[in-house]
């Protein structure tokens, strides 16, 4: 296989840039002979390869897994945080390697790579420390005579499915909660982005997590998730990724019966009540909207403003809007990338012509002016209506669809006519509408007055169908935990028991 000359000559340490799989503490080649290319999206120039395993290379990687439990699960919790903190501490020392790999294959601009490799490594030390806390409980017995409590331990293997949009942090937010809970992972990222997932294989073995316990492999999607999907051996199932593909793994799921936490699309309004600045809310919209080039699960879908100040607020967005630099992550200055490929960039089109065809109003967003084949131009449209995709479907492109609403009861059933419900958020100074909105609002994560809602001590997740359990915070940790419960009976006479 040819080693790309590009990506290895950009990093201070080419050994972070590795294009085989990795199990078993081992670097692997696909059996078969199968390999796919991985491209730049701002450039469309392969920078590497990786091979496509074959089944029995994914059964050797359970193999590997199953073999490494034995050991990493006997660990103590704080043997397990010192090699989790070792390798925090690794990916801080990368960072700026990670970045660049990162911003080469997925193509955000470098500073929200760097941004993404801090915030990935924030859950590594997180969960290092949450897993010397999975306590069990004691429990006041009925029983005569006996004790009743329960344990924690680990659910077992565990496989993990990541998307392209943010190719370390999805990783790391799983891979941590697993590994700290006792786990051992097997990693299948996007194909788009696998060289972060093997960058953070390399950074794994420096730090000395055995073989086994951290894997990445690699292969045609549908083929690699329906093995791991189907082995008896794997107990647990994390995916982030579409609402689609999740629905689908969960049914490949059922036949085993495994653990299923499910990460899934979003669709967030983003509502400004009539007593807010028209500009301060705008600044918000366009943070909450563009950033990764609006490929973000969190990414403000449907604008929701008060009449009153709606005019004043297009304004302004187009305004802001406008400064936006569309380019390479590369370059400085750039705000926005390009798009995954060409297939995001036609969808984008095609809501954009779809909304137009409805009636919508084009504001502003002139596809002339983009830089390349995968670039989008920032799209604001105006008068977008529930029967429009941009309105029903989680658009992930930089198309910000605005819509005027006149009373809190209309903004909640327009905000909640989705089958998503991921996040929302909430502009407004008034604590009446503030709280009625929380409330009412059928999403996993509400934010008010804030565009900045994630990190480790969250729990993220969303309700609807946009997925199942939660990731991060307190409870991140007890999706790779089963509780034991136990009854020591015939104690003989124990006061209080
Ligand atoms: N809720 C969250 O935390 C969160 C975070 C990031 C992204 N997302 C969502 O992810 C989506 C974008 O990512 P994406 O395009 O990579 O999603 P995707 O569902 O297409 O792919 C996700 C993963 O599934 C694999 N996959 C694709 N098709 C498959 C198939 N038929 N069978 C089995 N596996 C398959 C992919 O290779 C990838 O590893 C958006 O909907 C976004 O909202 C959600
Ligand atoms: N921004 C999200 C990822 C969604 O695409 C996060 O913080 O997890």
């Amino acid at each position: 296989m040819k080693l790309s000359k590009t990506l290895s000559n950009a990093l201070s340490d080419p050994r972070l840039f590795r294009e085989h799989a990795y199990v078993d503490g081992k670097w692997t080649h696909g059996d078969g002979g199968r390999e796919a290319a991985v491209f730049d999206p701002a450039t469309g120039e392969a920078i590497g390869h990786i091979p496509w395993l074959e089944a029995h290379q994914i059964r050797e990687a359970v193999d590997a897994a199953d073999a490494a439990y034995v050991h990493w699960r006997a660990l103590r919790a704080d043997e397990r945080c010192e090699r989790l903190l070792a390798w925090y501490d690794l990916l801080q020392a990368h960072r700026e390697d990670l970045a660049t790999i990162m911003t080469l294959e997925q193509g955000k601009p470098l500073p929200d790579a760097r941004g993404e490799v801090e915030y990935g490594a924030s859950f590594v030390r997180w969960f290092a420390e949450e897993g010397k806390r999975t306590f069990g409980e004691t429990i006041p017995s009925h029983i005569p005579n006996a004790a009743l409590g329960t344990l924690k331990e680990p659910v077992g293997i565990a496989a993990l499915i990541t998307p392209w949009n943010f190719p370390l942090a999805m990783i790391t937010r799983k891979a941590a909660a697993a590994m700290a809970a006792g786990c051992p992972v097997i990693v299948k990222p996007a194909g788009e982005t696998p060289f972060s997932a093997l960058a953070l294989a390399e950074l794994a073995e420096r730090a000395g997590i055995p073989a086994g316990v951290f894997n990445v492999v690699l292969g045609e999607p549908a083929e690699v998730s329906k093995i791991l999907c189907g082995e008896e051996r794997i107990k647990a199932l994390s995916f982030t990724g579409s609402t689609r593909v999740g629905r689908l793994l969960l049914e490949q799921c059922a036949g085993t019966v495994k653990r299923v936490s499910l990460e899934l699309g979003g669709n967030a309004p983003f509502i400004v009540g009539p007593d807010m600045d028209p500009r301060e809310a705008a600044l918000a919209a366009v943070a909450a909207k563009f950033q990764t080039a609006g490929q973000d699960c969190l990414a403000a879908n449907r604008i929701l403003v008060h009449e009153s100040i709606h005019d004043a607020f297009v304004e302004h967005f187009a305004e802001r809007m406008a400064a936006l630099t569309v380019g390479n992550g590369l370059e400085s200055e750039v705000d926005l990338g390009p798009l995954i490929h060409r297939q995001a960039v036609d969808k984008a089109a095609a809501i954009v012509d779809d909304a137009i065809s409805r009636g919508a109003t084009l504001v502003a967003g002139d596809q002339n002016a983009a830089p390349g084949r995968n670039f989008f131009m920032p799209v604001l449209l105006t008068g977008v209506t529930p029967q429009m995709m941009v309105w029903r479907e989680e658009n992930f492109a930089p198309v910000a669809g605005v819509t005027a609403y006149s009373d809190d009861e209309e903004v909640i059933a327009m905000a909640n006519d989705t089958e998503y419900g991921l996040a929302a958020y909430v502009y407004t100074h008034d604590i009446r509408r503030i709280w009625k909105l929380l409330r009412a609002l059928e999403y996993g994560m509400v934010s008010v007055n804030s565009v900045k809602m994630t990190g480790p001590p969250v729990p993220f997740g969303g309700v609807k169908q946009s997925g199942l359990g939660r990731e991060g915070g307190i409870t991140g940790i007890d999706e790779y935990l089963e509780t034991k419960y136990y009854c020591l009976g015939a104690l003989g006479s124990v006061s209080g028991s």
